[in-house]
């Protein structure tokens, strides 16, 4: 086949392949489609980075993986079948994540093209951030459902993967999700937290217990709670939701109890919240619905039944039971993932979300899909991950016959438009943003924030969460002064110090820099008396971004106001902001256009 594909192609183009090298970071749907392309169209020389193993919930897709595969490592295992097609083919694996240190400027640079296949923007910011630095051309894909495009970034010439604003993330404040939920997901976004409460890695804003500093209960929170049952059990004490169920030995009555019964019994005495909302109703063990009416009959897959509440709380102890022996199992202080692919932390998302939406009103949803809706998941669509990575290896050979300028971003549109068309391409490269605070020659931002309450150990958070640095170091400009540095331990002392304590004061400019990254900003200080937290300011005309709260499955996206019409994960992606020529081509204005992005579910603090 291959020596097929030889015959086919200009011998100028068979020559650059023949002396081409190629990255693809990530071996998952576009990632094993891509590396099968590059494979039997004769690229000799290929590295493979993929930090994860196989699933069973990958087979489906990812075909260079079969059923004797799970548990083993995609991008090995990736090689191996790959080899099958070609054994002349030289190919590097590295199970890896491609955020390390063995993976600097100088590794990047050797490769001709670096293909990106990845699922979440920590990654694809990083790995953008290192073809800028090694000045490779990078190719980046992705897909959304039916959707989906591939889009050259190359310095000085395109726009970086960090020019445009992302869409925001879904984000809900926390005192819905702790106090007033009113839909299914924020069931299932508190279900999650306390899953990460009670045996993931604990986080102080993903308290799962009534939030008393709730605006709207303003003065009577939990005043007449103070003599209720739950108060006089001590079970609304507060304590750390892990050290109490710890206690209990994570017994789920009890957990129950306290849950599903004391917290929202706290709850109604808040009673400013229930003024103008159908108030919870507290559950007990001993009495749930659906205890003595067994399951109406159900013809689909089983996952696709509701449970009934009853079925839930057994689900719930049987879940609880499971992950407690998993807990127990690890080293002290190690904690459990989260995994919607795991049966047990599904089984207790979907039990505990149900059992929480039934207490508020809220309409109970199946496994199948609560996993949908908790996994973020726009389902991955086999065909489009092959049209993308198709489209994107002949970007790689556009590439290497010189033809940069012809390789202008493609859209997998998810149905043909009215012109015939399911690939759209744009007319031209899009040219880097002027001001882009990653690509800029001399890239600047201004942090607004109160500098008498945001410390030190904010100020890392702000460069990590909101300029998606790794191991960020800050000098003050003009002093050299060095305010944090990434070396363990060398400035922690100053950690609860705010800014102004330090010495920092409105105007000052911080040189904030990531050795990792190869990557300098140089960062404002704004003074903003009434900002709470935080905003980085990127220019006038482009939106702010802000702090984030959630990180789960691993997608950092900093929380940013809307650049345009945007849409939550859960909606669809069939309408594309594309702004289509009459010529069959498309243009877009900055910032309409959204990238296909696998992205969390986030809360904001009240
Ligand atoms: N930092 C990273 N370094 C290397 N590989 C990464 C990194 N982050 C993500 N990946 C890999 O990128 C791939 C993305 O593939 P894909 O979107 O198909 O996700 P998946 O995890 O295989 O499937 P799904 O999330 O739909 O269950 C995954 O194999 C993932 O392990
Ligand atoms: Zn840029």
């Amino acid at each position: 086949m291959v020596a097929r594909v030889a015959g086919v192609l200009d011998e100028k183009l068979a020559e650059a392949i023949a002396n081409s090298k190629i990255l693809v970071v990530g071996a998952g749907g576009i990632g094993c489609e891509i590396l099968k392309n590059l494979v039997l169209t004769g690229f000799p020389q290929i590295a493979i980075i993929d930090l994860d193993t196989i699933d069973v919930s990958n087979l489906n897709r990812q075909f260079l993986f079969h059923k004797e595969h799970v548990g083993k490592s995609k991008a090995q295992v990736a090689k191996d079948s790959a080899l099958s097609f070609n054994p002349n083919v030289n190919i590097v694996a590295h199970h890896d994540s491609v955020i390390s240190n063995d993976y600097g400027v100088s590794y990047f640079k050797q490769f001709n093209i670096v293909m990106n296949a990845l699922d979440n923007r920590v990654a694809r910011n990083h790995v953008n951030r290192m073809c800028l630095a090694a000045n490779v051309p990078l190719i980046e894909t992705g897909t959304a459902g039916y959707a989906g495009q591939v889009e050259l970034i190359k310095k000085g010439l395109t726009q970086c993967y960090e020019c445009q604003p992302k869409a925001p993330q879904k984000s809900f404040p926390g005192c819905t999700i702790r106090n007033t939920p009113s839909e299914p997901i924020h069931c299932i976004v508190w279900a999650k937290h306390l899953f990460n409460q009670l045996f993931g890695e604990e986080d102080p804003d993903q308290d799962v217990s009534p939030d008393t500093a709730d605006p709207e209960a303003a003065g009577d929170a939990g005043a007449s709670a103070l003599t209720s049952e739950g108060t006089a059990t001590g079970n609304v004490e507060r304590k750390s939701t892990r050290a109490w169920a710890s206690d209990t030995d994570y017994d789920p009555e009890k957990l129950f109890s306290k849950l599903f019964g004391d917290d929202i019994r706290y709850l109604l005495s808040m009673e400013n919240l229930w003024k103008k909302r159908r108030p919870p109703t507290p559950l007990t063990w001993d009495n749930l619905p659906g205890k003595d009416n067994p399951p109406t009959q159900h013809t689909g897959l089983p996952d696709q039944r509701v449970w009934t509440v009853h079925e839930c709380a057994q689900v719930f102890a049987d879940s609880c039971k499971v992950l407690k022996a998993d807990l127990k199992r690890r080293p002290d202080g190690d904690h459990l993932v989260w995994d919607k692919d795991e049966k047990s932390s599904m089984d207790f998302v979907t039990a505990c979300a149900n059992i929480r939406a039934h207490i508020f009103n809220i309409p109970l949803k199946s496994r199948f899909e609560i996993k949908s809706m908790a996994g973020n998941i726009i389902p991955a669509i086999a065909t489009a991950n092959a049209i993308v990575a198709g489209l994107a290896v002949l970007r790689a050979q556009t590439l290497l016959k010189g033809n940069i300028e012809s390789c202008t971003s493609v859209y997998l549109r998810p149905k043909v438009n009215h012109r015939g068309q399911l690939f759209v391409p744009e007319r031209t490269l899009t040219p880097p943003k002027p001001k882009c605070y990653v690509c800029a020659p001399k890239p600047e931002v201004a942090l607004a924030c109160n500098l008498k309450q945001l410390t030190l150990k904010d100020l890392n958070n702000v460069f990590k969460e909101g300029l998606n640095m790794q191991a960020p170091d800050a000098t003050v400009e003009g002093k050299g002064l060095v305010v944090l540095s990434s070396e363990p331990g060398e400035t922690d002392h100053n950690n609860e110090k705010t800014l102004e304590e330090i010495g920092l004061n409105d105007g000052c400019a911080l040189l904030v820099d990531d050795f990792l990254q190869n990557y300098e900003v140089r960062v404002r200080l704004q003074q903003e008396d009434d900002e709470k937290s935080w905003r980085l300011v990127t220019d006038t005309d482009t939106p702010m971004l802000g702090p984030q709260e959630d990180k789960t499955n691993g997608s950092n996206g900093a929380k940013e106001p809307k650049p345009g019409p945007s849409r939550s994960k859960e909606e669809s992606d069939s309408d594309m902001e594309i702004v289509e020529e009459d010529d069959g081509g498309v243009t877009t204005k900055a910032p309409k256009r959204r990238r296909t992005e696998k992205s969390d579910t986030v809360v904001e603090l009240c």
